[in-house]
């Protein structure tokens, strides 16, 4: 018996989950630890119905996987963790699968830090922390760009000189794990192929769409980096690169104001000025809120009628995420009046949060995510091959 450790390594957080290796991975136990790089950095674990927390007060990512393992190991019996997989957000055109890193495999995906500044080198650090915390166990890179690797070119380029393509200034596309466990899903529940044409809205704090023809990625919202398409928690979404230049000449901003601004301070935060929090916006009274409320559903219905065009129109339409899963008012928002795309879904299956809430033509799902399963079974396979 042996177990396998996912980490998904953000920023200021690492969620990890623990899983019993198997046919099909059992989940054991999951957990975050939250405000890495503060002071306070906080750990939870969740198993059997229980929750532990632990401080560890100022904690890089090295320090965070050695409590990880610190308050999992009582719990595994002596038994040794055989795997660890890791969501990595940038696989470059390297990678349309997982791999097994090893040193050249990682020196590669250095190289793409700069496509992804602010995840590409917290996935590192947590690989180089779990090499060095379990130096026999396999080692297993799941991509979010992945997924999109079979998007075609119109959607892969971006309209400047070819050399920067060739220099790999493209339309990468993420949260392809999510995306992933959706395609799989629906082949599972939807044995007629009632999804060869699906998008998918993947609504959490990071969010992005994608339209998905035959379980293959065509086109999606997110592009060279996870601040484009559709307002985020404290991301702008699409937005037109002439402000970046009234930026840099008019309000004499730098690459560091830049980046704070666009990937912390906008979308539903800088809308509101309020809460990057869908459920204090929903909550809250305020016309700022509302707004906030009103230009995200506005931006989903537009893309979403984009990204049905770009598959020949729609099937299936699931909704995923944090937000996509638990808001249905987001839900109600973004398919009311779209009968004349097919969409019509039905109030009380959607306030209940029902797999299927669509009366219409369009099959409305809500599936719940799983990008740590995604995870799993990639270095379960890993395990066994
Ligand atoms: N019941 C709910 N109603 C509305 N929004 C919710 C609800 N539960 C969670 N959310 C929203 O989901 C978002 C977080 O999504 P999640 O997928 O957990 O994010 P992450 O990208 O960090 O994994 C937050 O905006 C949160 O407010
Ligand atoms: C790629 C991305 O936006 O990831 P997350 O939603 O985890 O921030
Ligand atoms: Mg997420």
């Amino acid at each position: 018996m042996s177990y396998i450790l996912t980490l998904n390594a953000g920023s200021s957080s690492l969620k990890y989950a623990v899983y019993r290796d198997g046919a099909a991975p059992e989940l054991r136990a999951v957990g975050q630890v939250d405000r890495i790089g503060s002071e306070a950095a906080h750990l939870v674990l969740k198993r059997e119905g229980e929750t532990e927390t632990r401080e560890l007060g100022a904690a890089d990512h090295a320090r965070a996987v050695e409590a990880i393992l610190d308050i999992c190991t009582p719990h595994m019996q002596g038994a040794p963790v055989a795997g660890v997989g890791h969501r990595i957000v940038h696989g470059g055109t390297l990678f349309d699968r997982p791999a097994v890193l090893n040193a050249d495999i990682l020196s590669a995906l250095h190289r793409l830090v700069p496509l992804a500044p602010l995840h590409q080198p917290h996935n590192l650090a947590a690989v180089r922390a779990a090499m060095s915390a379990f130096p026999d166990a396999v080692q297993v890179g799941c991509f979010d760009t992945a997924f999109h690797r079979s998007q075609p070119w119109v959607d892969d380029t971006f309209a400047l000189p070819r050399e920067y393509y060739d220099k790999g200034i493209r339309r990468y596309g993420f949260h392809g794990l999510s995306y992933d466990y959706i395609t799989g899903e629906l082949d599972r529940i939807d044995a007629e192929d009632h999804h060869r044409r699906t998008v998918v809205a993947h609504l959490g704090n990071g969010a992005s769409m994608c339209a998905i023809k035959g379980g293959k990625s065509v086109a999606s919202t997110m592009g060279f980096t996870a601040l484009d398409g559709l307002p985020m928690g404290t991301r702008c979404g699409q937005l037109d690169p002439g402000v970046l230049l009234y930026l840099i000449a008019q309000e004499g901003m730098g690459h560091h104001q830049i980046r704070d601004l666009l990937y912390h301070k906008c979308g539903l935060l800088g809308l509101s000025g309020i809460s990057n929090d869908m459920r204090e916006l929903e909550a809250s009274p305020r016309r700022e809120a509302k707004e906030a409320i009103d230009y995200y559903v506005f931006r989903i219905r537009r893309e979403l009628g984009g990204l049905a065009a770009a598959i020949g129109g729609l099937e299936t339409l699931v909704f995923c995420g944090g937000i996509g899963e638990n808001s249905a008012l987001v839900r109600a928002r973004v398919c009311e009046g779209m009968e004349w795309m097919g969409i019509a879904i039905d109030p009380e299956a959607n306030a209940a949060g029902a797999d299927v809430i669509s009366t219409g033509a369009v099959t409305v799902r809500v599936i719940r995510t799983d990008e740590e399963g995604v995870i799993a079974r990639a270095v379960s396979a890993a395990l066994a091959a």
